[in-house]
This record gives structure tokens, sequence and C-alpha cells, in this order.
């Protein structure tokens, strides 16, 4: 990131040139270099872009580089395992090291149907359109919310409900002014675009706006949205095909999104102080942000209706929650798993490993299987149940808890920390590999089928994997799974009274129903309690700790896997309230 910490006063103090190209130094130079990111502990350009500026939020830090070092410097934790950035000030550095391009940054592409009018209006114009807005009366109309202001014409949006109704429309009209802004405009750009709601955000800098598509029902195709101000990137996504680019909105330029990018795209503001963006030497830099207000014009669709061929962001296909997926973006369903997986996990890890002492005979009868010197790794191998059980394999164990882990270096296993979406091993390296009870806890399907690819990235060539998921469907063949079995109260799950909580992440929130242990599953996607037995702690004290499962469906995990070309389904199976496949990688 060249010219990101430049200091004029620079002062050369070599503190370690164990490489000639570059030396180390105390006081802010040109460079900030981080020392430990790559495939080890997966932080790649784009996490350590995110990273820096998020700090941009305490500084900024063209001005202050000491103080990045300082929050960030063995502090920061990134990447799989959460190891520490290390990090130093950089005098020299060889030109082979030159800037690293951020690969999903570029002012030319742009998801399909996403047009961006460059100086779209005048200085002049702008003035106009800022001066006739008014923030000081305070109406209903608008809002304080945690990171913007905003404020609506023509109908009120409704935050919560993401709606509007067309039955309430606002005293307050779009005002006049506006419709300067078509008038400069190419016809052939927005035919009969007749916008009657208009909202209006303010944001500081340090603001931005959740990841959000806007509600396909209430609103006509397209959405158009003028930036004054100030310019700003905006971060589009794609839950279909995980894909994220970041587009940068020049100061007066409107931006138009149609079609794709208005239906099966989310876009949103990182709350930061600035940006990094390409400048016209094509080098990365930052650009501080100023105050921004963007208005934001839409056509209410009366009635309420959509045909897209979106549904993962549609209010109106979208399947209910209950059948099949969680229709929420990659950030979220990452946050989620964070909250309600990592975090849990960590907290519970001893008396969940004091829990889990036997070993399933089919995965302990695929482990004795492998030929004498093979090389297994067990994705998510919790407390190593699994890793003593065949002496004539080398077996490696990774997890994302380092509770767990501890509990893995007492017994003396070869593990390491890291999460299932990327693994820190080299492609083609691995014989065999098992992943028990682990996918469940990925929120969408497009990270569940990530996790089944690195472990296929991983496997050599006719390497196989064996992987457990936990079914929703605890009977089979009218028989209970163990789970159920143990239900020693008899307790029956009943479904009309389903308790629910919501989680909230900034202006997202996911509501999931919390399942009644060892009952059936109604739910794929849902929260299950684990009452953390501590000693000494009588139990009505015993807290309660909520874990996000997504429990598969009957050939769910069959048909994942066959998405893959180079994969042959070895074996298909039901085991104990389990759905388990055992693969084999064919090709590259
Ligand atoms: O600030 C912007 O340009 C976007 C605002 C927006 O997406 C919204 O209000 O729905
Ligand atoms: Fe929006």
């Amino acid at each position: 990131m060249k010219n990101l910490l430049k200091k004029t006063k620079a002062k050369e103090f070599p503190i370690n040139a164990d490489n000639s190209n570059i030396i180390f130094s105390s006081e802010p130079q040109e460079y900030l270099g981080i020392l430990n990111a790559g495939l080890s502990n997966g932080i790649n350009t784009e996490v350590l872009l995110e990273e820096v500026t998020k700090y941009a939020q305490l500084t900024d830090i063209r001005k202050d580089p000491k103080k990045v070092l300082e929050v960030m410097n063995g502090k920061s934790k990134l990447g799989q395992n959460g190891a520490p950035l290390l990090m130093s000030f950089c005098a020299r550095i060889s030109d082979e090291n030159e800037v690293c391009p951020r690969q999903n940054f570029t002012q030319n592409k742009l998801p399909s149907g996403l047009i961006l009018i460059e100086d779209c209006v005048s200085e002049d114009l702008e003035k106009k359109i800022l001066s006739s807005l008014s923030w000081s009366d305070n109406d209903d109309e608008k809002r304080n919310l945690k990171y913007r202001k905003v404020q609506h014409f023509g109908y009120e949006f409704i935050y919560g409900s993401n709606n509007v109704d067309p039955k309430s429309p606002l005293r307050r009209k779009i005002p006049d002014v506006c419709n300067d802004i078509w008038k400069n405009l190419d016809q052939n750009i927005l035919p009969n675009f007749t916008p009657d709601q208009l909202t209006v955000n303010e944001y500081e800098p340090g603001h931005g706006i959740p990841p959000h598509c806007d509600t396909h029902s209430c609103f006509e195709d397209p959405i158009v949205s003028l930036s004054l101000g100030s310019s700003v990137v905006m971060e589009f996504r794609n839950p279909e095909s995980s894909k994220h680019l970041s587009v940068f909105l020049p100061q007066r330029s409107l931006l138009i999104m149609s079609g794709e990018s208005r239906y099966g795209w989310t876009h949103g503001i990182t709350p930061r102080m600035s940006d990094i963006v390409t400048n016209v030497d094509g080098i990365l830099t930052v650009q501080s942000r100023q105050k921004r207000t963007s208005f934001t014009f839409r056509k209410l669709r009366i009635p309420s209706s959509c045909s897209c061929s979106f549904p993962s962001l549609c209010d109106v296909k979208r399947k209910p929650d209950n059948i099949i997926e969680m229709h929420v973006t990659n950030e979220l369903a990452a946050k989620l798993e964070i909250e309600k997986v990592h975090k849990v996990y960590n907290e519970i890890g001893s008396h969940f490993s004091e829990t889990r002492h036997s070993t399933w005979p089919n995965v302990e009868d695929f482990l004795k299987s492998l030929p004498e010197g093979s090389i297994l790794c067990d994705v998510g191998c919790g407390n190593g149940k699994y890793l003593g059980v065949n002496e004539g394999i080398f077996k490696l164990g990774c997890d994302r808890s380092e509770t767990l882990l501890q509990v893995c270096l007492q017994r003396n296993f070869n593990i390491f920390q890291c999460d299932c979406l990327q693994l820190p091993v080299r492609d083609i390296s691995i014989d065999a590999c098992i992943s028990i009870a682990v996918i469940h806890h990925l929120a969408t399907e497009e990270r569940r089928k990530q996790a089944i690819s690195e472990i296929l990235r991983v496997l050599v060539i006719e390497g196989t994997a064996l992987i457990y998921v936990w079914a929703k469907d605890q009977q089979k063949d009218n028989k209970k799974s163990s789970y159920l079995l143990q239900n020693q109260k008899q307790e029956k799950s009943c479904n009309n009274q389903i308790e629910k909580t919501k989680i909230i992440f900034d202006e997202n929130e996911i509501e999931l129903p919390i399942h009644q242990n060892r009952t059936q599953f109604h739910h794929t996607n849902l929260l299950v309690p684990w009452k953390l037995k501590e000693k000494d702690i009588p139990k009505e004290q015993q807290k309660v700790f909520l874990r996000y499962y997504h429990v598969f469906e009957d050939g769910e995990l069959e048909n994942l896997c066959k998405e893959f070309k180079n994969v042959d389904i070895i074996k298909s199976y039901y085991d104990q309230g389990n759905h388990c496949v055992v693969i084999k990688k064919t090709s590259f």
C-alpha cells in the first residue's frame, strides 16, 4: 500500500534486516509492513485492506500512522486462526514487492445492470439540492440511525419491516429542485422513471449503511442514488456466487441499480473514515471521507409483488426459514458463526470435551481402513477423539476453537488452528480427510460447499473423505436416533410453542428458533442449547449457550457433493441421526 503511511520526518532505524530488501524501522516510513500475512494464516490482501481501513475509524492513518501500528501490531486478530498481525514500518522495499493490486476493487467491473454516471450534476446544482434540505426541525420523517441520519419524502421507508405503507403518503413530496437532476440526463438512460419516494441519507466520515437489498416487492426497478458532498466506496455482494465488488462512487455521480444489480446483489457502505481507492496512476491510495449526502429515488410498486429471478434476496420468493435456506449475506453468516458457534465452543469447550469420549464405530472403521502411512487431516477435530484411532497413519487435526485445541495439545496431537473454509494446507497433499459434525455449523449453502471444496482441494487424487452432518430427521425406519433416545424426561417438542430469539448485528437481525433438546427437529436453521455444567454451580444457575446448526435434509449432503465434478460418492448412509458420505476425489 504505497503512499499509505508517508511521513516526511522519517528517521531510519534498522531493527531487523534479515531480508536485504527491507529495512525495518520503529519510526513511520513510506510503508507499513505486515510481516505474517499469507497462506499459513489465510490473510489475503482483501482481508488486510478491510482491517487497515477499519482502524481508519479510530484515526486518520495518514496523520497518525504510529497510532495504527500501536493499535494493530500484535493485537489485531485476523485470518482463520485469529493469529495476531506482526507489523513494522519499512524504509525500503524491493521493486518486485511493489504495490499489490486490490483484487476486487475496480472502476470498470460492475455488477450486471449497474450504471454509474459520473459528474451527473454540476457543483452548482449540488449546492442547491443540499441547501434545500433541513435537518434541524424534528419530525417523524427524520431519524438519527446508529451510523447515519435519514429523512424521507413521498413515503416513509419503515426500517424494521423494510417496507413502505402506500396508504400513508407523507405531506413532504420530493423537492422540486431534484427535477433538475433528470433534465441533463440522456433520455435513454432512465426512460419513464418517475420516482415518488426519496430517502436522503447523511453520512459523517465513519458512518455507513449495512449490506441490504432494497425490498423487491415495495419498489420498482431501478433504484437510483445520487452522491453529494463526498465520494465513497460502496460494497456489492452477490449471495449466490459469493462475489464481492467494491465500487467507487465519485462525488456528484448517479448510481443506477437495475436488473441483477437491483435484485440479486446487496449494497452497503462499510462505516469507516476513509476508503482505499485507485488513483490515476493505478496505485492504491487512501481517500478521506467527507460528509456525504445521498439521495435515493425509488418508485413504489403497487400492488406490492415481485417476479424477479433472484429468490435469495427476494422477500416474495424467499422460502420460509424453516424450509431450507437462511437468506443471509456471506458476511452476516460469518458473524452469526462467530457469535453462535466459535465463541460458544470456546466457552463450553472443556465441558463439551468431557462429554465427547466415545468414537462412532463407522468413523473408526473408516480410519482403520486407511493404508499404513496415509496422511489424514481431521477438519474440525474438536478434542481430538479421532486422532488417536489408527497408530499406523500420520494424523493432523485442525479446529477453530482454541479451547478444544488445548485439549488436543495436552494429548500431544499434531494440530493447527484454522477455519474449515480456508485450510492452510497445500493442494493435493492429504490422503484422507474426515469432517465430523462440522459443516452443519455453516450458515449458508455456499459456505457449506466451500468447506467441501477445501477438503477436495487438499486431497490427493483418489483421496477419500468421510463427512458427517446432523440430520433433520432424527428417526429412520421407525428407529429413533441415540440423540432422541437420551431424552430422559420423555419431553415432546411442541411445534406451536417454538421459542425464537433475535440475534442483532448493527442494523441486521437474524431470528432463529431455539430447539428443545432431545426432540425431533422442526426447522432447518436453528439454535441448539448447551447447558454448561460446572462444578459447584447449582443446576438452576447453569449457564445456557446457544449453538447455531443447519440440520440436513435427506439427500442434501449427497447433492452438495454431487455439485463437484471431480467427486465420486463411494457411500452415502444414515448413522444415528447423521447424514454421512464417503467421497473420492477423481481428478484436479
Ligand atoms: O447512500 C447510498 O448511496 C445508498 C442508500 C441506500 O442504499 C438506501 O437508503 O437504501
Ligand atoms: Fe439501498
